[in-house]
């Protein structure tokens, strides 16, 4: 039956659509007007800002002359005759005031260079988000940048990301808020958060939010290419890791977060925010991270930079492990990782995970409390063949201290006998008269050398001077030998404490082989890795020495490639140091094949006593929601990680015959380079990608990267994944995926560690046999290519 037409209600469709349209509109020319009086602001600081930078260089530029005129007036007022004594004491003190004011000059002149560095830094894009808060005693509007800025009456134009006022931004939802101020804990009304995304002075995007920040923002920022050098997050930072990167108190501050989660991204925003906010009190050089490879020092190299702040100190562990054994080679993980994969017996695995334990680690302290003096290693001083202390001699020195002494005061006070005997000797011996006679031998340019600002009552207190000089001088590697420690021999006596640490369930066979290979190395030069911590805890606990006052924060990234061994270790080195480890237990690529224990749980324990934060994040920022579903499917808990909404490509599984393998990879690797600015192709060991850039090279432009390689560059580039570990590229293509390569559970953790390094593109290359872990995975995953002959498919 025909419907008469009804007339239009309040309700009805008709009315509806007039009404939106209109307030569609409203609210365009409201959106209109809100973006002039921003695009006005914008506009308004960035003239102040050009205005400050011009005031700054130009008082910058008298600074330095300034320090110049200073400087060349320093040399002339130096130069004033000295022989007058009253003429050198009127000079000294002109000097000093010279000085000072050279010193006060260049401070000056620092202040002005961090101020233009601070000004430049905010010019183009001077924030990027804005507030609005209700206080008790009105309202206000804060915009929040990289650095502060004030105009001329000191009102804030734009607030520092790190103010504690600027955390209503990142942590704060629309509705009540706290912030933390220095004062106490503030309560506000937060009515509107609003994020900008400025560049050269211009307003390209600008949003309102209730979020922490919007996700069309990120979903701009993480859509981009990557180069060479990690970018900062200030303006995205997300609350989960705005937790982390604000904490200040904790001892420990412990990360699990899953590939691409913005670990990294974390540390180096916490530490530009840990020393904004202990400026007087804290330096740059006193953090350390222990990065995973050289590469990634070069690639987080210019974050800290761009927001203002110097780099902390950065060192890997096989540098860190290098500088302590002076001399000797301390097998890398890398290193070890290769010959893993050639052979690992069960035997082997297992003395491994006992030697990289804790408990190992207090083994070490309790032999060196109950070590007898007879039991330790000590070792003649020999000098031109002939001892000059014997072993006996050091052992009764230290027997006969007070046996309620501390272990390393004992070994001081050993050494420092010993020294004294050192020198009584010497001042002996430098009375024979076979002294005096070289002495009067020497030539005039030594005498002259060794007398210089001397004055001598008698020649005969000249000569007395010479002798014990010459003796000294020649005696100097006995001296060099008590300083150095080489009264005892550190890797005899930890030979020895392996032989009372032999853990049940390994033989006394393959116990005694182990510290026969042990020694082996030690002749060679070379210290296995498992070896290394527990031996440089036995080397300080007995000498006292080892340990680092000066560092207050230490931060491990990729904390799963550290043994509880070592991480004691370096508690140990580090006593004054809060650290902050950071990690993916997923990403073990190192040892998952053997070692299934979750590290977590023991590292707390480590620590037990001290205040711990755990944290976890498991939104993944890096790469595109089929490279991460894709990757999180080949673990067994990879149900806990969430895709960033960022969609792209499926990944596709190309298996080819061997014949064809490198016209595959080159085929691909020139097509993603089309799109791409970064394309790797990694490999599961350094052995593979050697012998994939031999017959890739002649194909296509390609760089192999080894471990010495310390920065990277766009283009294709061929590594070992260990090396991209803490890296990003725009494409990957994971090589030789493979039954034989990844066929077993065991090397999941390395195919996820090469799938989530790739930020847009993802193509995975299986030769002959494709392998298990990719085909038990759902085929709507990612595209498959079957490219052998049909009959060869197994
Ligand atoms: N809040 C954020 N805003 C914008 N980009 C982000 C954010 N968090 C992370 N990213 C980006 O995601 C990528 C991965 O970050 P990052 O390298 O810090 O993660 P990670 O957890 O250390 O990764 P992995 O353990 O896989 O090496 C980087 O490109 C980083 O810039």
């Amino acid at each position: 039956m025909h419907k008469p037409a009804q007339p239009a209600t309040l309700f009805s469709k008709p009315f509806l659509t007039v009404t939106h349209n209109v307030l569609k509109k409203r609210w365009e020319l409201m959106q209109a007007k809100e973006r002039q009086y921003e695009q006005a602001r914008v506009d308004r600081v960035s003239q102040i800002i050009t205005a400050q930078l011009a005031a700054a260089q130009n008082e910058l530029a008298q600074a330095k002359a300034e320090t110049r005129r200073l400087d060349e007036n320093y040399g002339e007022n130096t130069k004033v005759n000295t022989f007058e004594v009253d003429d050198r004491m009127e000079t000294n003190a002109a000097v000093q005031q010279q000085k000072n004011m050279i010193a006060g000059q260049m401070e000056s002149e620092r202040i002005l260079q961090d101020t233009e560095k601070r000004l430049r830094l905010l010019a183009g894009s001077p924030y990027f988000g804005r507030i609005d808060i209700q206080e008790a005693d009105g309202r206000d509007t804060l915009y929040i940048g990289t650095a502060t800025l004030m105009d001329g009456d000191d009102h804030f134009l734009v607030y520092d990301w790190r103010a504690p006022i600027s955390a209503l931004y990142y942590n704060g939802t629309l509705g009540p808020a706290t912030y933390d101020a220095p004062m106490g804990r503030q309560q506000v009304d937060l009515t509107r958060k609003r994020q900008f995304q400025i560049t050269d002075g211009h307003i390209d995007n600008m949003f309102d939010t209730n979020e922490t920040v919007g996700d069309s923002v990120l979903q701009h920022v993480l859509g981009q290419q990557t180069d060479e050098y990690m970018r900062n997050i200030v303006s995205t930072i997300q609350k989960a890791q705005n937790d982390i990167i604000r904490n200040t108190d904790a001892d420990l501050l412990l990360v699990q977060g899953v590939a691409g989660s913005g670990k990294t991204s974390a540390i180096l925003q916490r530490v530009a925010y840990l020393l904004y906010h202990a400026r007087n009190q804290l330096d740059s050089d006193q953090m350390i991270l222990f990065s995973p490879n050289r590469l990634f020092s070069s690639y987080i190299s210019k974050v800290l930079p761009s927001l203002g702040e110097k780099n902390m100190r950065q060192v890997t562990l096989a540098e860190f492990l290098g500088q302590r054994f002076e001399g000797l080679h301390v097998e890398s993980l890398f290193e070890r990782f290769e010959a893993d994969m050639a052979n690992l017996p069960a035997a082997t695995q297992q003395m491994r995970r006992y030697k990289e334990s804790a408990a190992f680690m207090d083994q070490v302290r309790a032999y060196l409390q109950t070590t007898p003096p007879q039991m330790l290693a000590f070792t003649p001083i020999d000098f031109n063949g002939e001892t000059f202390f014997s072993r006996d001699e050091i052992q009764r020195i230290f027997a006969k201290l007070p046996a309620q002494m501390r272990l390393a005061d004992k070994f001081l006070r050993t050494k420092n006998i010993l020294i004294t005997r050192l020198k009584k000797r010497l001042r002996r011996l430098a009375l024979e008269e076979d002294i005096e006679d070289e002495v009067s031998l020497l030539d005039d340019a030594t005498l002259e050398r060794w007398t210089r600002d001397k004055e001598f009552t008698d020649p005969d207190a000249e000569l007395h001077y010479l002798a014990r000089k010459l003796v000294f001088r020649r005696y100097e590697p006995v001296y060099n030998a008590i300083y150095n420690n080489y009264f005892i021999d550190f890797y005899q006596q930890y030979a020895a404490f392996l032989t009372t640490a032999r853990p049940a369930g390994i033989s006394t066979a393959g116990w005694a082989e182990m510290i026969a290979a042990f020694t082996q190395h030690v002749e060679r030069h070379t210290i296995p890795l498992s070896d290394a911590a527990p031996l440089l805890y036995l080397r300080d606990l007995l000498t006292g020495g080892g340990q680092n006052h000066s560092i207050r924060y230490l931060f491990i990234d990729e904390m799963q490639d550290y043994s509880l061994a070592q991480i004691t270790y370096l508690r140990h080195a580090f006593p004054k140091a809060h650290f902050t480890l950071l990690g993916d237990r997923d990403q073990d690529v190192f040892s998952a094949h053997y070692e299934k224990e979750d590290r977590l749980a023991a590292v707390r324990a480590l620590f037990r006593g001290g205040r711990i934060s755990s944290h976890t994040l498991n939104k993944s920022y890096r790469s595109t929601q089929e490279i991460t579903n894709l990757a999180k499917a080949l673990l067994p808990d990879g149900g806990d990680i969430t895709a960033f909404a960022r969609s792209g490509e499926k990944p596709t599984y190309i298996v080819c015959p061997h014949t064809e393998a490198i016209a595959a990879v080159s085929r691909e690797a020139t097509a993603l380079l089309q799109t791409n600015k970064t394309v790797a192709i990694l490999t599961k060991t350094a052995q593979e990608a050697t012998a994939l850039y031999s017959r890739l090279a002649s194909e296509v432009p390609v760089k192999l990267m080894s471990e010495h390689d310390r920065s990277l560059a766009p283009g294709i580039l061929i590594l070992p994944i260990y090396l991209a570990k803490g890296l990003e590229f725009d494409a990957v293509i994971a090589y030789d995926i493979s039954a034989y390569n990844f066929g077993t559970a065991g090397s999941a953790d390395v195919l996820y560690t090469i799938c989530s390094r790739a930020m847009h593109s993802l193509v995975l290359i299986g030769i002959d046999r494709p392998s298990p872990l990719l085909r038990a995975l759902p085929t709507t995953l990612y595209d498959y290519q079957d490219l052998r002959p049909t009959h060869a498919v197994v």
